[in-house]
């Protein structure tokens, strides 16, 4: 089975750091190709996978196409990979954000298996969120594999279409998110005479555990809270300082920025 990338930037880089840890592929049979040599190079020399001289023989060779593009060139890059497509052998990933499978049909064909996916970075560790949407023409154990890649590197959910923007956001986006919330919280330790790398450790490690106990616990996260926060102690003393500093207006502004837009995409 090979799996071609057509793009390899950031979230690129990141699936395929993960399947190599995650899945027994050999890194020979991930194809790569991007924009410029001095990338693609790059990652084939840092891991080991094959780089091609063009997006039509990544298309060609692969059984597995993932499209992994900026959505200004997908369109673009679609068109110029299409009579690689083949819809008996060929199955297309698209990972680009706001692209609708009708859209991906239209460029692509209608006879063409396609798996509509929205991952996010911690795919590069084994935890990522991806969410998924199958076109008709991609069932049974096809569909299972290529479901079955971003299973390997983390949890998938199915989605309808038109819930990926707001996905996007919630998942694909919040890890950045997530990155400043520790970031802030580091700076604070710093302020406070820490140094930054015991800091940030500290930070991650409680916001790592705080996610775990919210998926293991039964409680809801306000119980959670509820449960830190001493009567009359330190906890609910800071939650109001940040409520009044607007923290859940903050969240959902950003959140609603987000979405605003992918629907603009
Ligand atoms: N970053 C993230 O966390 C997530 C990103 N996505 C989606 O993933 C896609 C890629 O995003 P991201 O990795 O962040 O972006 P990057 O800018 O890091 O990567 C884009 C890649 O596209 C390549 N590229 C540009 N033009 C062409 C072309 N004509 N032919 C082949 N390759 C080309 C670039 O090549 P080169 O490097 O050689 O210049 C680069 O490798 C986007 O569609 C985004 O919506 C989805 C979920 C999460
Ligand atoms: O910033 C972006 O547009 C992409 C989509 C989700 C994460 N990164």
């Amino acid at each position: 089975m090979k799996i071609g990338f057509i793009g390899v930037g950031g979230m690129a880089q990141a699936i395929i750091t993960g399947l190599l840890k995650q899945t027994k592929l050999a890194p020979s049979d991930i194809l790569v190709h991007s924009a410029h040599a001095s990338t693609y190079e790059r990652v084939a020399k840092q891991t080991g996978v094959t780089a091609k001289a063009s997006n039509v023989e990544v298309a060609k060779d692969s059984d597995f196409v993932v499209l992994a593009v900026t959505p200004n060139v997908a369109t673009s890059v679609v068109q110029e990979i299409r009579d690689q497509l083949d819809p008996k052998k060929t199955t297309l990933i698209s990972i680009v954000a706001g692209l609708t499978l009708e859209r991906l049909e239209e460029l692509a064909g209608y006879d063409l298996p396609i798996l509509r996916t929205l991952p996010n970075l911690n795919v590069a560790i084994g935890a990522g969120m991806t969410a998924v949407h199958a076109n008709e023409n991609l069932t049974g154990e096809t569909k299972k594999k290529a479901v079955g890649l971003f299973d390997q590197i983390g949890s998938t959910v199915t989605l309808p279409e038109n819930d990926f923007a707001t996905f996007s956001a919630l998942a694909g986006s919040s890890p950045a998110y997530v990155y400043f919330f520790i970031d802030s919280l580091s700076r604070a330790g710093v302020k406070h005479g820490l140094t930054k790398t015991a800091a940030t450790k500290i930070a991650a490690q409680a916001v790592m555990g705080s996610a775990e106990m919210v998926l293991k616990s039964d409680e809801n996260p306000f119980g959670l809270i509820d449960q830190v926060s001493s009567p009359g102690g330190s906890t609910v003393a800071g939650l109001l300082a940040m409520e009044e500093a607007g923290f859940m207006t903050a969240v959902v502004k950003g959140i609603d920025a987000t979405i605003d837009r992918n629907n603009a995409e």
